[in-house]
């Protein structure tokens, strides 16, 4: 099956991060997700981090750095989702499409339905939280 790449951008402030609701109609939909999406042809993973976080959220990305790469298939449809971590942007995000959007406590992820290829995404981010917090 063809992999379908995708940027994903955990918007992070302190120990928030800013998440948005999947329309119904969509793959996955229904489930809360990190906004972004399919890269174009020609497009590096970052350059279409940029673009869908703008026009999704409505927020110029400034700092983001690779987080983790993951690939998924949900049986209808396999997707390689390439993360990264959003530390600087202009703008405050919301669903610029719509859709419902919230900052989220990181340690409150796991209480939202996301998307089963999520899942690593959330553990890493929490181990990568509770080592901050143990830092003197
Ligand atoms: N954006 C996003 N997509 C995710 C996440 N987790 C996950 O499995 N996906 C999957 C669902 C979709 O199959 C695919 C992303 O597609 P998308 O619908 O966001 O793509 P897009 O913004 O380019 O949308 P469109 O132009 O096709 O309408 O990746 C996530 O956290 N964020
Ligand atoms: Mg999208």
């Amino acid at each position: 099956m063809k992999l379908v790449r995708v940027a994903v951008g955990v918007i992070l402030q302190k120990d928030k991060v800013f998440i948005t609701l999947r329309d119904e109609n969509l793959h996955q939909g229904g489930k809360w997700e990190f906004p972004g999406g399919k890269c174009e042809q020609g497009e590096t993973a970052q350059q279409a981090l940029a673009r869908e976080l703008h026009e999704e959220t409505g927020i110029t990305v400034s700092a983001s750095e690779p987080f983790m790469q993951i690939e998924h298939d949900y049986g209808d449809k396999a997707v390689r989702l390439e993360v990264f971590l959003v530390k600087d942007f202009t703008g405050e995000p919301h669903g610029r499409e719509g859709q419902q959007g919230q900052w989220a406590p990181l340690t409150a992820l796991p209480d939202y339905p996301f998307p089963d290829a999520n899942q690593a995404i959330i553990e890493k981010l929490l181990i990568n939280s509770g080592s901050r917090g143990q830092e003197k």
